[in-house]
């Protein structure tokens, strides 16, 4: 059965500071760097054989670190990538308009097509992460794969594998450096597919670690 890990990157200074990231990039904070290499250790205990990171900076940063302390390449994946914010990326959470709330609104309430402008939908996020996923299945038996990706990005393929909507992301903590385990089975009795084993697990983290909001 295939095993394919999932790590959110290391704290970010916009993380810190609740600044809206998406395809935009902030450095990882100290902490975030020392989060990154207590994931690294926590990957090589569980034989990580591949590393596919998103190639934004902050998910770039964390999986140099994995990568170092595993041994493995990196091959870097755009599909991967955070959720495109559009226009409210680089702009404080706390700074928005009633209308501009209004557009984050409709990403996590299942509004059809709901998008910020210049941003894309959550349905659009699912499907390129599903299929970075599914090219996990391509590689060779034994193998072992850790992905390198974002908080909403992550929450949005954990849903979808669990039957919910791609928006159901928001009720899923995924903190920073936090890993989860999704299982490739064939199972007629059990159901066939990715299975969820763990999701936000930050047990090797030494401090509390922060969700995209903050929370
Ligand atoms: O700020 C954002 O765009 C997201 O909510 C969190 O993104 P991140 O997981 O890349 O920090």
């Amino acid at each position: 059965m295939l095993q394919v890990y999932l790590v959110r990157h290391g704290e970010t200074q916009w993380n810190a500071e609740r600044r809206i990231q998406g395809q935009s990039d902030s450095p990882l904070t100290d902490k975030g760097e020392k989060q990154a290499w207590q994931v690294a250790e926590r990957a090589k205990a569980l034989g990580i054989t591949h590393i596919i990171s998103s190639d934004l900076g902050r998910t770039r940063r964390t999986a140099e670190i994995i990568a170092d302390v595993c041994g493995c390449d990196i091959v870097f994946e755009p599909r991967l990538r955070e959720l495109d914010m559009g226009v409210l990326e680089r702009r404080h959470i706390d700074s928005l308009t009633e209308e501009e709330e209004g557009w984050r609104r409709q990403l996590v309430n299942g509004t059809d097509d709901g998008r910020i402008p210049d941003g894309e939908s959550m349905q659009e996020l699912s499907d390129r992460m599903h299929a970075a996923l599914a090219a996990c299945l391509q590689l060779p038996e034994g193998s072992r794969p850790l992905l390198v990706s974002h908080g909403m990005a992550l929450g949005c393929l954990v849903s979808t594998i669990l039957g919910l909507p791609a928006y159901a992301e928001r009720r899923l903590r995924l903190r920073n450096c936090s890993i989860s385990r999704i299982d490739y089975q064939h199972s007629p009795w059990l159901a066939s597919g990715w299975v969820v084993e763990t999701a936000g697990d930050v047990s090797h983290l030494d401090a509390p670690a922060l969700d995209e909001l903050q929370r």
